[in-house]
């Protein structure tokens, strides 16, 4: 005990600024990483992991085994070239995060559509999702922003036409040949319906206390995860209708919160516009979180 007390002493008196700030770097370093990997699977592939790498270093720390001992220094330094693999996903999304954050095409960028314009296609989607519940009509809607959604309307049928709720309940309609997939709307544009999205890969919806959320849900998230694009799900089993954006679905939200949630994603997006670089590379940090209570996000 008094060795302990020595040696602690001996650190205490050796400790300067600079010790303070190597921690307060590394602390940093494995917060931010933490951050993005909240809410993710790599997590919990990463508490594993580092588990068992402590328990192997207790291991051989405690017991004299040599041949072991060499196993395990030669195979841990093998790990940094196995968790790029692993995390490949999420290392995706974080870079895709990054480069959002830093696309400026909102500068260059003038809408060629009127503000009159966009809220008569956000009306015709509120009015067409609401009829699609009644109905319980499956359907998934994607509105692009600011980023291109070519890739995946590449993937539909191509249709150019005005939106209007008559236009997304015909496309919906149960087995008609474009009921199937996503509609990808781009300014008072329906350029496409039948679109295949990514699914979603993060993790988010295997928290959920439903058992109804399945592929299109998984679509709509996926698609966000991507893209800033915001999606609108109507579930065909339930008829409730979510929103997803940035990663983050809000689930069973009636007509009112749906209107009010889809509006203020839009209005957001306009005041982002005006966000410092400062305040943009700051939100970069605050992941999604999970909840699934009703109108909620998950
Ligand atoms: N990758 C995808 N991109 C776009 N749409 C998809 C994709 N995968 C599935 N879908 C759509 O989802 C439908 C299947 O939905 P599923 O029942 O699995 O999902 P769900 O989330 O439970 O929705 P619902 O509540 O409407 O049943 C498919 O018929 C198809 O239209």
């Amino acid at each position: 005990m008094a060795q302990f007390l020595n040696d602690l002493s001996f650190l205490i008196q050796r400790f300067g600024w600079t010790d303070l700030l190597d921690i307060v770097l590394v602390g940093a370093v494995f917060f931010i990483v933490l951050m993005f990997l909240r809410d993710t699977e790599a997590l919990v592939l990463l508490r594993g992991v580092f588990f068992i790498i402590v328990l192997l270093a207790l291991f051989t720390s405690l017991i004299e085994l040599p041949a072991f001992s060499w196993l395990i220094r030669t195979v841990l330094p093998a790990l940094v070239f196995a968790i790029p693999v692993i995390f490949a996903p999420e290392i995706r999304r974080t870079l895709e995060r990054v480069g959002r954050a830093g696309n400026i095409s909102f500068l260059i960028r003038t809408r060629n559509i009127t503000e009159k314009q966009f809220l008569e296609t956000l009306d015709a989607i509120i009015k067409a999702s609401g009829r699609l519940s009644e109905r319980h009509h499956g359907a998934l809607i994607v509105i692009q922003r600011n980023q291109g959604l070519s890739e995946y309307v590449n993937t539909g049928v191509s249709l150019n036409a005005q939106v209007t709720p008559e236009l997304l309940l015909q496309i919906f309609y149960p087995n008609t040949p474009l009921h199937d997939g996503a509609v990808i709307i781009v300014n008072d544009r329906l350029v496409a319906a039948s679109c295949v999205m990514p699914l979603s890969s993060s993790g988010v919806l295997n928290r959920s206390l439903e058992h109804t959320l399945g592929l299109r849900h998984r679509a709509a998230l996926g698609i966000t995860e991507v893209s800033d694009a915001v999606a609108v799900v109507v579930s065909e089993e339930t008829g409730s209708i979510s929103i997803a954006q940035d990663g983050k679905i809000f689930h069973r939200l009636n007509m009112e919160r749906f209107q009010h949630t889809l509006l203020a994603f839009f209005q957001a997006t306009d005041l982002k516009r005006e966000k410092s670089l400062t305040a943009r590379l700051l939100s970069l940090f605050t992941a999604g979180k999970g909840v699934d209570k009703e109108g909620d996000e998950l």
